[in-house]
């Protein structure tokens, strides 16, 4: 990637060797298939751990996580190479400033991909929020709606929602699953709401679901595996959902010079042509024409005619 300092992926040593098995195994898997390039872009409100999952899936602390408004600039993307194999992540920041969605993040973000990835793919999307919220509300929506006016309503068939803070205890009166099925299934509607998918459409936009707890306090298995209360080890589990979305058969999201200049920037005017012509029509012309009319009416002959 021009200008993009690949550096080895040696970190994947970090990880314990089961976890390191299962990385090596789909990473295998995909270079099966031709793939050796994977570019993942994530996004999301702020605060909700995107870059403490970058940290987490590359091993290392990459990128800088603070529990307040990160001041890194971003976005930014790592790449990591391993056996041919070529892993980028781009990391952005929150969407949401002020309580609102910004369209200037949007647009740095589009700018960043164009300078260094045009006419290449992003092959998967995380979208990433918190489990741990317990309800979504239209802000959520109107994030989704944001992504789906940038990018195209087919990022969708791209993305996976990453839950994050995955080690929480639910409420009393829900069991750890029935809380994350409630959560995710509410999710899952705002995003198909926000993209405006149809019911009819919503089985060709089966968005998967992964879970992640980037704490340090994450609980680990017999083999020191980082894993959910369910007993998944969810680093494996999210790289295999990764690896899943990338072989789903769904083109990636080519980063074209019309999609960085946002849709039909060129079109934009089109709409309003027929009306600057009305009026043209009714104030400069329709005028100019009375005028004239009034001219040659008040004419007189001059006295030497
Ligand atoms: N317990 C727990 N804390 C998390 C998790 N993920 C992130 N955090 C914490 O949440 C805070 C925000 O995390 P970041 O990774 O910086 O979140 P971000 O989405 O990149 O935030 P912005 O930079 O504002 O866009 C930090 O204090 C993290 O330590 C998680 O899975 N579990």
């Amino acid at each position: 990637m021009a200008g993009q300092l690949v550096k080895e992926w040696t970190a994947i040593q970090q990880f314990p060797a089961a976890t390191q098995e299962k990385l090596v195994d789909l990473l295998g898997k995909l270079k099966s298939q031709n793939v050796d390039t994977l570019t993942i872009l994530v996004m999301g409100k702020g605060g909700v751990g995107k870059s403490s999952t970058v940290n987490s899936v590359i091993g290392e602390r990459v990128v800088t996580v603070s529990a307040f408004q990160s001041e890194t600039p971003r976005p930014v993307m790592v790449s990591r190479s391993r056996s041919g194999f070529t892993l980028n992540i781009i990391d952005t920041p929150g969407l949401v400033e002020g309580g609102y969605v910004s369209g200037q993040v949007l647009d740095t973000i589009k700018s960043f991909l164009g300078r260094l990835l045009l006419t290449k793919t992003i092959d998967v999307l995380l979208y990433v929020d918190r489990l741990d919220s317990y309800r979504v509300d239209d802000l959520d929506k109107q994030v989704v709606q944001a992504i789906t006016d940038s990018f195209g309503k087919e990022i969708w068939h791209k993305a996976i929602a990453v839950l994050t803070h995955a080690q929480l205890s639910p409420p009393d009166t829900l069991s750890y699953v029935e809380f994350f099925s409630k959560r995710s299934e509410s999710l899952l509607k705002c995003i198909r709401q926000g993209a405006r998918i149809s019911k009819r459409d919503a089985q060709n936009f089966a968005i998967p679901v992964a879970l992640v707890e980037n704490s340090g306090r994450c609980n680990k298995n017999e083999g020191d595996e980082k894993i959910l209360p369910t007993g998944t080890p969810w680093i494996p589990n999210l790289v295999q959902t990764i690896t899943g979305l990338a072989l789903n058969g769904k083109g990636g999201i080519v980063i074209d010079q019309k999609l960085i200049e946002g849709p039909n920037a060129n079109d934009r005017g089109k709409l309003f042509i027929p009306l600057i012509l009305a009026l043209q029509y009714l104030f400069v012309i329709k005028p100019i024409q009375k005028r004239i009319k009034d001219d040659v009416a008040r004419e007189t002959r001059p006295s030497w005619a």
